[in-house]
């Protein structure tokens, strides 16, 4: 099975109404791409967006739901909320998650099944620190998270990875390519161990200071099927530039 290529857009606490036009924008410049296109806005802005892109190919996520459906939990959502006000995707276990909210790789798996109870595809994300990295520990950290943060039933149509290696996020800073597809090369590995045919077909996004200036080489990388891309989704001009670029390495 080969994975389907995925271009994810996370708007992290950026984004009032007034910059859903980005959204339509995106929309018309993108009627039909070649690429699943997501964008996962603040959960405010969950409903008006689907409301704007609905009929695109665009397709809206959340950024965090809680692992319980309803209940006395004030200020949480749930993912059966987020679906209720458009949302097709969540993406769980960012390590904005894991460092703000002590997120653990326990919890994250208990949210990817709520994610999927509620009918959404989890985007479950990983990555090492940069005192990981220059330890030598990498591959051990990303593999520990995967393993901890993935349920068993994990499918090519329920779940997508995203490694993000955590000194890269909104930085600039981008590991080389051979870096990316060492880990991309040994995350695949393990979902197909784990997964068989299903972890063949899981996406495998990388994200960290993806611009549209360093898109074409990193999807060039073997077993790369997309990005998940935060401060340049919030412009359809950048985040369209990547788009293009998923588009042509398909
Ligand atoms: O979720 C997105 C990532 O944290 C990447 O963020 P960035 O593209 O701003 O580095």
């Amino acid at each position: 099975m080969t994975a389907r290529k995925l271009a994810a857009g996370n708007w992290k606490m950026n984004g009032l109404a007034a910059d859903l036009v980005e959204a339509e924008a995106l929309a018309k410049a993108f009627p039909s791409p070649k690429v699943d296109v997501l964008l996962c806005p603040p959960a405010t802005l969950i409903a008006p967006m689907s409301a704007k892109v609905g009929g695109s190919a665009i397709a809206v996520g959340g950024q965090n739901c809680h692992a319980v459906e309803s209940g006395a939990h004030t200020g949480d959502v749930s993912a059966a909320m987020l679906a209720d006000a458009g949302a097709s995707y969540v993406i769980v276990g960012h390590s904005e998650r894991r460092t703000d909210h002590g997120e653990t790789d326990a919890s994250i798996r208990l949210k990817t099944q709520a994610a999927w109870s509620a009918g959404l595809v989890a985007i479950v994300c990983i990555g090492e620190t940069l005192g990981q990295r220059e330890d030598g520990e990498t591959l051990d950290v990303v593999g520990g998270q995967l393993a901890g943060s993935l349920p068993d039933d994990c499918t090519a149509a329920n779940t997508v990875v995203a490694y993000e290696p955590v000194w890269a996020i909104g930085t600039g800073k981008v590991p080389t390519l051979d870096q990316i597809a060492e880990v991309h090369v040994f995350l695949r590995a393990k979902l197909e161990d784990r997964f068989g045919a299903e972890g063949a077909g899981i996406p495998l996004l990388y994200g960290g200071s993806v611009k549209p200036s360093n898109a074409d080489e990193i999807f060039g990388v073997s077993n790369v099927d997309g990005a998940l891309v935060g401060g340049a989704s919030l412009k359809a001009a950048d985040f369209g530039g990547i788009i293009g670029a998923l588009e042509r390495a398909e």
